[in-house]
Order: structure tokens, then sequence, then C-alpha cells
């Protein structure tokens, strides 16, 4: 079995809940809070950042180069197209760029970024494809699922843009592609190699479903 199709079954119901979550549901149905947005779009912002520097790391470790330019064209697609998204969002709340990028990661957001980071730094390409492809996968899932569940929520006034970003063609097809990558990389290793990436994806599947509810709850610094 290709390891992604494991991985999928293994995480079912993790990825089942982080559907459920109300803030993913408030996106469909659009009864989501403007303030819990705005905290999501800033905490978000300065996570993409962190999450730009994975796929330059994947640009170092890329054994050829058709995967180089993959990662390459991940890393600019990140910081002009999706990152754009959210400086569009926050001009729409008053919101400066300079404000943006100064945001101060949450401790969620914070242990998130550095668990990837450090799986960069230290591990296997495979490593890191494991560490960083619930990010991708999970964003696709979750657009595809808004837009066939809760019709017309891609035209929503202020959520729309954000969902028919993520269930776009274009950022499904750039999924489907580190996915195919994943498996590709995983293919004849050793078991004991396989449960290293499997945990990897266990843990940043977690965090994504953490990340909604730290957006939602608030979750800042306590002191
Ligand atoms: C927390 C998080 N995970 C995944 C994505 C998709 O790129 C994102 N923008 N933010």
């Amino acid at each position: 079995m290709a390891l992604s199709k494991r991985l999928y079954e293994k995480l079912k119901h993790v990825w089942f809940q982080t559907h459920q979550h109300p803030f993913v549901k408030g996106l469909g149905n659009g009864d989501l809070p403007a303030e819990a947005f705005i905290r999501y779009m800033k905490q978000d912002y300065v996570f993409l950042i962190d999450y730009s520097r994975l796929f330059a790391l994947g640009a170092i470790k890329a054994k050829d180069l058709e995967t180089m330019s993959t990662f390459a064209k991940l890393l600019n697609d990140t910081l002009h197209g999706e990152m754009d998204l959210h400086r569009q969002y926050a001009k729409r709340f008053g919101i400066t760029n300079e404000q943006l990028e100064a945001t101060k990661p949450a401790p969620i957001n914070l242990a998130y970024t550095r668990y990837m980071l450090n799986v960069a730094h230290t591990g296997s390409l495979a490593e890191l494809v494991s560490s960083l492809l619930p990010c991708m996968w999970s964003y696709w899932e979750i657009g595809k699922m808004l837009k066939e569940q809760y019709p017309g929520s891609e035209e929503h006034a202020l959520y729309g843009e954000w969902i028919a970003m993520y269930a776009s063609e274009e950022f499904g097809s750039l999924a489907s592609w580190l996915i195919r990558l994943l498996d590709h990389l995983a293919e004849g290793i050793s078991e004991r190699e396989l449960s290293v990436l499997e945990e990897h994806f266990i843990t940043t599947s977690r965090f994504e479903y953490m990340f909604w509810d730290m957006v939602y709850q608030g979750g800042d610094w306590p002191v």
C-alpha cells in the first residue's frame, strides 16, 4: 500500500474532527465571527513565513532538478500567491502588511513551525515532506469539503475567496504532487523508517487541528 493511503486511513478520525471544528464549519456556513478570522489571518501569515522556509529547504535537499524546481515554485506561490490572499484580507480590515508581519506567533503556532523546521533541518527529504504534507493536503481536503457541503460558500462575501483558493485545481495539483513525492520517497524503505515518517505525519495532523482550535479560542500566551 502506498504510504499516503496508509496515513490517510490512520488519520481519518483526526481529519474528520478537523472538518467538524466550529472554525472550519463557520467558514462554510459564513457564521464565523470576523474577529476569529482576523486572528487566524495574522497567525497564519507568520506561520506561512516559516512554512515557506520548508520549501526552500526542500529545494536544498532535492536529488533532481524537477523536484528542486517544484519546491521553488511552492516557495514562490506561497510568498506571492497564498500570502497575497492574507494581505488582501488584512487590507479589508485596515491591517497593514507591516502589522501582519509583526504578529507574534501564539504558542501552538510556534510549536508547530519549530517542529517542522527541526525535522527539515535535521532529517531526510522524506521526513521533511511527511511533516509538511498534512498542511497542504488537509487544506485541500477542507477546501473541497466546504465547496461540496456548503453550496455557494465560494461566493460568500468574506470567506468565499479563502474557500476558492484552497479548493482550486492549482492548489490541489501541488498537494497531489507532494503526496506522490512522499510515496516515491517511501518506496522500499524499512518499516522502522516508515514509522518515523508516520510519526511526523501524525504530529503535524494534530497540530493542524490545534491551529484551528487556537485561533477559534484565542490561544495566546497565558502570561
Ligand atoms: C496552519 C496552516 N496549515 C496549512 C496551510 C496551507 O498552506 C496554511 N495556510 N496554514
